[in-house]
């Protein structure tokens, strides 16, 4: 997949997807990244990119002129069509299922704002979705696009080793949350390892891992389960640890 950042700060993007598996996936060519500074095609000694808000109000607005540019310079780079996504508070919430939809695109082009956004008419003729990652105020959208390089980078074919894909698969494929993870020691002033860990029976450990996710799930994010959509050998896990509790 190749992404292509259009940005103030491009420097910043590119170090934020450097390190671990997504700079991995980059080495590997699974991913191409590419950083455009609007900066660059601002016209006039100043090079501005912003300017003040028609109406009044705090802040500045960034104009279309150099977002344009910087858009048709990403644009020509590369002839393959894109999904064209403005980072944006007024986006919609970023899911997986996003995530998995995107990272089965051949290209995106994210644009970040900065200051209090950016002129309308740049985005109704030029971008096809806003996403927000969520309901808190960052300083620009360079933070956002970088999660969004980040989880659809770990979902290209290759990016993760097969223990990880796998792991991927079981769990965050149908939305619970992860089970408590161990290693060594054995024994440790901070407690034990649950033995069922240490049996080598790996369908007793596995039923105890999907009934601990289930009940991490429901305890800490039951948005995120409707019990009754659940399968009867999950539903039989809780009962079991409900007996248990009870007990
Ligand atoms: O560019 C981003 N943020 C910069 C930013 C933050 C606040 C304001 C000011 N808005 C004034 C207002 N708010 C409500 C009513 N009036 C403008 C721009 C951003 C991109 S994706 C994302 N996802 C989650 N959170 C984010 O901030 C972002």
């Amino acid at each position: 997949i190749r992404i292509d950042v259009v940005s103030l700060f491009p420097d910043f993007i590119d170090q934020a997807a450097a390190v671990g598996v997504v700079g991995r996936a980059r080495e590997r060519g699974l991913l191409t990244m590419q950083g455009w500074n609007p900066r660059d095609y601002a016209e006039g000694n100043y090079r501005r990119v912003d300017d003040r808000p028609f109406g009044g109000g705090p802040g500045m607005v960034m104009l279309i002129e150099p977002l344009r540019a910087a858009l048709a310079a990403a644009r020509a780079a590369d002839p393959g069509p894109a999904r064209v996504i403005y980072m944006s508070p007024q986006g919609r919430p970023l899911t997986q299922a996003k995530v998995r939809e995107l990272a089965a695109l051949p290209r995106l082009l994210l644009l970040c704002g900065r200051y209090e956004g950016v002129d309308e008419r740049l985005l109704e003729a030029e971008i096809d979705e806003e996403l927000s990652i969520g309901d808190y105020v960052l300083s620009g959208g360079e933070l956002a696009a970088a999660v969004v390089v980040d989880a659809v980078a770990r979902l290209q074919d290759g990016a993760l080793g097969d223990a990880e894909s796998a792991v991927q698969d079981s769990f965050e494929g149908d939305g619970l949350l992860d089970c408590p993870h161990y290693t060594r020691p054995v024994t440790h002033a901070l407690g034990q390892v649950p033995d069922v860990l240490l049996s080598g029976n790996h369908a007793e450990i596995a039923k105890w891992r999907r009934q601990q996710s289930l009940v991490r799930t429901l305890e800490r994010r039951p948005d995120l389960i409707d019990e009754a959509a659940l399968g009867k050998a999950d539903r039989r896990l809780l009962a079991a640890w409900r007996a248990a509790q009870g007990a």
